[in-house]
C-alpha cells in the first residue's frame, strides 16, 4: 500500500560510501577520527546511561526493535525513500512511536494531530531543532531563517514577514506567469521538432529552473536566465544539491551527524574535500556574491528613495527601520536571501513535479483540471482579460483539490526533526496503549528527547483523512468535510505540509500562487503521461523529497514524462 516507488538494497549499498550530508566522511578515511570517535561514543554511551536512569522515561511506548546498539532505527529512517518507515510504523504502532537513536536512546516518531498541534502550535519554541540539523541548514544557506531558533528566530522572522503577506503574493502572479509562457515557448520548441509533436522530457530539471527564475525576479528582482541559458553557472550549481549532499546517507555520516558534536561538524565542513561538501561550498560561495551584490544595490536604491516590491527590497525597508538591537547584520541579511532561493526554489519545484506525476498517472484527473482551466480561460476572455489573476486562481476549485491532493500526498518537507527544551507532557488525540498494558491520554517526557514530526504520516493519517488515506484522490476535497478535519494543524488545508505554528513557512501563500500559475500553464498547453523510466522512481529523502530514478540518484531529480501538445476543440 505504501511501498516505496522503487527499492534496492544494494543501490543503498553503493551509495553508502558516495553520499552523505557532506559530512559524510567514511569512519576509516579519517585517520584520527577513529580514536576521537571511539572517546567520545564512550562518553556518549555513560551520559546516555546516566540520562537513562535518572529521567523521565518514555521507553514504555510501543516501536520497532533497534537495527543495532550503535545506530538504533535511524539507519532506517534516514536512508529509505521519503515517509516508507513513517507509513510502516504508523500502521505497526500508531501514531506515537518510540524509535531507538545511537546507544539505545529514545527517541519518538509522531503523526498524532493532537500532540502536533501541542509541538508546533501551543508550545511556541518549546520544542528546538535538532543542533545536528541546523547545521546543515548553515551550512547550505548560513544563518538565516531555517537556521535560526528561539529569540533569534522570533526576531529575524519578524523583519522577514513584510514581504511574504497576501497582497505581496499576489502581486507576483504576472511573474509566475511570464516565467510558465517561457517554459511554454521552451518546450514548444522541442516538441515542434519531434515527428508526433510529443518527446519524454525531464520535467524536473525544467521545473527547478523555472522555479529559479520566479524566485530571482519576485523575490529579488533579478533575471537568473535559468531558462534561457541551459549552461546557466548558477543553475548548475544549484542542480543536483539536495540529492549530492542529503540524499542516502552512509551508515558512518549517520553516527558522525548524530555522535558529533556541532564544532567538529563545522570544522568538516570546512576543511573537507568531499565531492558533496565541495559543491556545498561553491553553491554557497556563489550565492554569497550574487546575493551581496544585490543586498547593496537594494540599500542604495532604498537610501535614493527608490522602492521596490520585490522580497528584499521590502526586507531592506523593514530592516532599516527597524532599530539597532533588533536590526539583521549584514551577515543576517544574506543568509535570508540565500534562504529564500533554496528554501523557495527546490520545494515548489519539487511540489510540481509531484503534481505532474499524478495527472500524467490519473488521466481522468488531468482532463478535469483541463476543462476547468480552459473554462476560466474563456471567462477571462469574455470579460476583456489577457490572462489569469490571482483571483482567478483563488476561484478554481478543482485546481485547489488537485494541488492539496498532491501537496497531501507527496508533502515536500517529509519530516520536521525537534527536540523539547524543558520536561513536557504531550497531549493525544486518543489514549495509546503502553507496553505495560496502561492506557495513557497524554505522554510526559524528558528534556531534550529529540522527535520526529512526521508530515508524511500525518498527511495520512486515516482519523484524519479517512480509510483511504493512502489513496490518490482530489474528490475528497471536494466533500463537504473538506479541510475541517482534526485539529487546527497547518494553513493550507489543515496539511501539515508547510508545517505550523511559530515556523509555518514563510513563503507559503508565494508558493501556491506559483505552483498554481505554473500549474495552469503547463496544464493548458500540455498533456502529460507516464514513461516507462517511472518504474525506477524514487521519492528521495534529503531534507526536501525530490524525484529521482533508482540507480541514477547521484545525477539528481529526474522525472521522465511524455509530453505532448494538448489539443484545442
Ligand atoms: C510548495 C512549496 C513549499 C513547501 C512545501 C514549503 C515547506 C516548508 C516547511 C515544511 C517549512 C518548515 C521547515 C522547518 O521548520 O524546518 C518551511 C520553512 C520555510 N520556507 Fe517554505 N515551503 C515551500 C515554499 C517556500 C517558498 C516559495 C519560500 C520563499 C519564497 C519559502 C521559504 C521558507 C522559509 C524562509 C522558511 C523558514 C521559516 C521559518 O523558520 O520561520 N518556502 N517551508
Amino acid at each position: 500500500m505504501f511501498e516505496p516507488l522503487y527499492s534496492s538494497n544494494s543501490t543503498l549499498l553503493r551509495l553508502s560510501n558516495a553520499s552523505l550530508f557532506g559530512l559524510s566522511m567514511e569512519l576509516q578515511s579519517v585517520p584520527n577520527t577513529s580514536t576521537v570517535g571511539l572517546l567520545l561514543s564512550l562518553l556518549a554511551g555513560l551520559y546516555t546511561l546516566y540520562r537513562r536512569y535518572t529521567r523521565i522515561s518514555v521507553s514504555h511506548i510501543a516501536g520497532p526493535e533497534a537495527e543495532s546498539f550503535l545506530l538504533g532505527n535511524l539507519p532506517e529512517l534516514f536512508q529509505s525513500q521519503a515517509g516508507v518507515p513513517d507509513f510502516k510504523y504508523q500502521e505497526m504502532y500508531g501514531d506515537v512511536v518510540r524509535v531507538k537513536g545511537p546507544f539505545g536512546e529514545d527517541r519518538l516518531l509522531i503523526s498524532d494531530p493532537k500532540a502536533l498541534q501541542y509541538i508546533f502550535h501551543t508550545s511556541g519554541y518549546g520544542f528546538l531543532k535538532w543542533p545536528e540539523r541546523t547545521e546543515i541548514s548553515r551550512i547550505l544557506m548560513g544563518r538565516g531563517l531555517l537556521w535560526a531558533d528561539g529569540n533569534i528566530h522570533r526576531r529575524q522572522r519578524k523583519v522577514m514577514m513584510p514581504g511574504f503577506g497576501a497582497p505581496e503574493s499576489k502581486a507576483f502572479v504576472p511573474i509566475f506567469r511570464r516565467v510558465g509562457s517561457e517554459l511554454t515557448a521552451q518546450w514548444n520548441d522541442m516538441l515542434a521538432s519531434s515527428p508526433d509533436q510529443s518527446d519524454i522530457i525531464n520535467v524536473a530539471s525544467w521545473l527547478s529552473r523555472a522555479t529559479m527564475d520566479s524566485v530571482g525576479e519576485a523575490a529579488f528582482d533579478y533575471q537568473f536566465g535559468a531558462l534561457a541559458n541551459l549552461d546557466n553557472e548558477f543553475m548548475k550549481a544549484y542542480f543536483g544539491l539536495m540529492s549530492d549532499t542529503l540524499g542516502s546517507p552512509s551508515r558512518s555520516s549517520i553516527f558522525m551527524q548524530t555522535i558529533l558534536p556541532v564544532w567538529a561538524l563545522q570544522l568538516m565542513s570546512k576543511y573537507s574535500q568531499r565531492r558533496n561538501l565541495v559543491h556545498a561550498r561553491h553553491t554557497a560561495k556563489l550565492a554569497d556574491a550574487v546575493t551581496r551584490n544585490l543586498v547593496e544595490s537594494k540599500a542604495e536604491a532604498l537610501l535614493q528613495g527608490k522602492g521596490n516590491k520585490d522580497i528584499l527590497s521590502l526586507l531592506v525597508k523593514a530592516n532599516a527601520s527597524e532599530d539597532a538591537a533588533t536590526r539583521l547584520t549584514e551577515e543576517e541579511m544574506l543568509a535570508q536571501m540565500r534562504t529564500i532561493l533554496l528554501a523557495g526554489h527546490e520545494t515548489s519545484a519539487t511540489t510540481m513535479c509531484w503534481v505532474l506525476l499524478e495527472l500524467a498517472r490519473h488521466t481522468d484527473v488531468q482532463a478535469k483540471l483541463r476543462q476547468e482551466i480552459r473554462a476560466t480561460e474563456q471567462a477571462i476572455h469574455a470579460r476583456g482579460g489577457s490572462d489569469f489573476t490571482a483571483s482567478d486562481l483563488d476561484n478554481m476549485p478543482y485546481l485547489a483539490a488537485v494541488l492539496k491532493e498532491s501537496m497531501r500526498y507527496h508533502p515536500a518537507l517529509y519530516q520536521n526533526y525537534r527536540q523539547s527544551a524543558r520536561d513536557d507532557v504531550i497531549p493525544l488525540s486518543k489514549p495509546i496503549t503502553t507496553k505495560n498494558g496502561e492506557a495513557i491520554t497524554s505522554l510526559p517526557i524528558p528534556k531534550g528527547l529529540k522527535v520526529i514530526l512526521s508530515i508524511a504520516a500525518y498527511n495520512r493519517n486515516k482519523e484524519i483523512f479517512g480509510e483511504d488515506a493512502h489513496q490518490f484522490n482530489p474528490e475528497r476535497w471536494l466533500q463537504e468535510a473538506g479541510e475541517k478535519r482534526g485539529p487546527t494543524l497547518g494553513v493550507y488545508g489543515n496539511l501539515l505540509t508547510f508545517a505550523g505554528g511559530v515556523r509555518t513557512c514563510i513563503g507559503w501563500r508565494f508558493a501556491i500562487y506559483e505552483v498554481q500559475a505554473l500549474i495552469v500553464e503547463i496544464v493548458n498547453n500540455f498533456e502529460l503521461s507516464l514513461t516507462p523510466d517511472i518504474e525506477r522512481l524514487r521519492r528521495e529523502a534529503c531534507l526536501v523529497m525530490i524525484p529521482t530514478l533508482e540507480g541514477q540518484q547521484l545525477e539528481g531529480e529526474n522525472l521522465p514524462l511524455r509530453v505532448s501538445i494538448a489539443q484545442r476543440d
